[in-house]
């Protein structure tokens, strides 16, 4: 059985006579919404009043309670953060779905891990972009698109499994791939991912490589373009053409120095870590943990986040971007 399947591979007729309401719009929810309409879908978006809902009228969209989006929709697709769907959920989104109707979400965390219980008569479905929001516009606007993952929790219709492909159609997923998944394994994997490697380990490692090269008396400046303006350029490399095409354009001095250092950095002690952040993961510990946070207003996160902004490759790298204006990308703006 084929199990990447591409824009040649899905019907879209069924989610063509749909109502989609996009609830949110921020990183995901504006990116669905441009890419749904101008794939030919039918949006309405559901919001509070606020910054979002004025960005959303000016990209020309009307802007509607959340809970009359969800009254008019056939399919809901919940783009709010996380910690917040639960309560919008119970309060605007349960009392206006209608049986035959589809709740959909963008990453699985809160159907997986029981905080939202969705009625028995009612399609549930995800469509999970492997990448940011703000990146799922940009491909889609230059011809290409964001992989995802499509999984199907419920299915009262019939026609979920063709509604998720569908829906991953129209915002672009399909052009670089859709894969079929549980909600189960979307949700660990994706906590697992952005905690151990793209957000969490990637964030530490370009500090402690930085602080490493500071503390030895080097120029910050020298410190961040090596550690981390450069990242992005061997990432491309690897994007582009996995490890080999990166180790193709690299010279052999920095090739040699990767095999036999970049074990030491990253060795069976990191591995044996990354397998703790997956138990707790696995265990529900780190969702409890962030659910317990928001219930207390946060009081770890905005002290983290706020020494985080404070960390000298920060100050640096605002400077150094200053005099670079190609390098500035309007993503955060959220
Ligand atoms: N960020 C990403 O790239 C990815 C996110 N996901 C998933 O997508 C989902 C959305 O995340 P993300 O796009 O980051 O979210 P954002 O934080 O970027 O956006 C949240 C949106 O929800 C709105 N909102 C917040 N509270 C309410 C409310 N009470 N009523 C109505 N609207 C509200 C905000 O509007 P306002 O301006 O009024 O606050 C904003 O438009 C999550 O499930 C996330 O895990 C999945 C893959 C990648
Ligand atoms: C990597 C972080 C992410 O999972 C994403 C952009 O895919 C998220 O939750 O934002
Ligand atoms: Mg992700
Ligand atoms: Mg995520």
């Amino acid at each position: 059985m084929q199990k990447v399947l591409y824009e040649k591979d899905i019907q879209t007729e069924v989610l063509r006579e749909k109502k989609i309401a996009i609830v949110g719009y921020g990183s995901q929810g504006h990116a669905h919404a441009l890419n749904l309409r101008e794939s030919g879908y039918d949006v309405v978006v559901g919001l509070r009043p606020g910054k979002s809902q004025q960005k959303a009228e000016e990209d020309g969209f009307t802007v509607i309670s959340v809970a009359d989006a969800v009254r008019e929709a056939d399919v809901v697709m919940v783009l709010l953060p996380d910690e917040l769907q639960t309560a919008v959920y119970n309060e605007s989104i349960k009392p206006n779905l209608q049986p035959g109707n589809a709740i959909a979400f963008a990453h699985g965390f809160n159907i997986h891990f029981s905080q939202i219980v969705p009625p028995a008569d009612v399609d549930v479905f995800l469509v999970a972009p492997k990448g940011p929001g703000h990146l799922v516009r940009r491909t889609y606007e230059e011809g290409a698109g964001v992989p995802a993952l499509y999984g199907v929790q419920q299915d009262v219709t019939g026609n979920a499994k063709q509604i998720a492909l569908a829906y991953a159609q129209g915002i672009g997923a399909a052009r670089a791939g859709v894969l079929e998944t549980s909600f189960q394994e979307e949700t660990e994997t994706d906590l697992f991912g952005e905690q151990a490697v793209l957000c969490g380990g990637l964030s530490s490692l370009i500090k402690a490589g930085f602080e490493t090269l500071t503390e030895a008396g080097y120029q910050p400046e020298v410190a961040y373009f090596e550690c981390l303006h450069e990242v992005k350029l061997i990432v491309d490399l690897i994007y582009e053409g996995g490890l080999e095409n990166m180790r193709y354009s690299i010279s052999d001095t920095a090739q040699w120095g990767d095999f036999v250092s970049g074990p030491r950095v990253v060795n069976d002690e990191t591995k044996a870590r990354m397998k703790e952040v997956l138990a707790e993961v696995q265990s529900g510990e780190f969702a409890k943990g962030w659910i317990l946070e928001n219930q207390a207003n946060r009081p770890k996160y905005n002290a983290i986040n706020a020494q985080e902004n404070q960390h000298p490759i920060e100050t640096v790298g605002k400077e150094l971007r200053e005099l670079m204006p190609f390098v500035k990308q309007p993503v955060n703006n959220k």
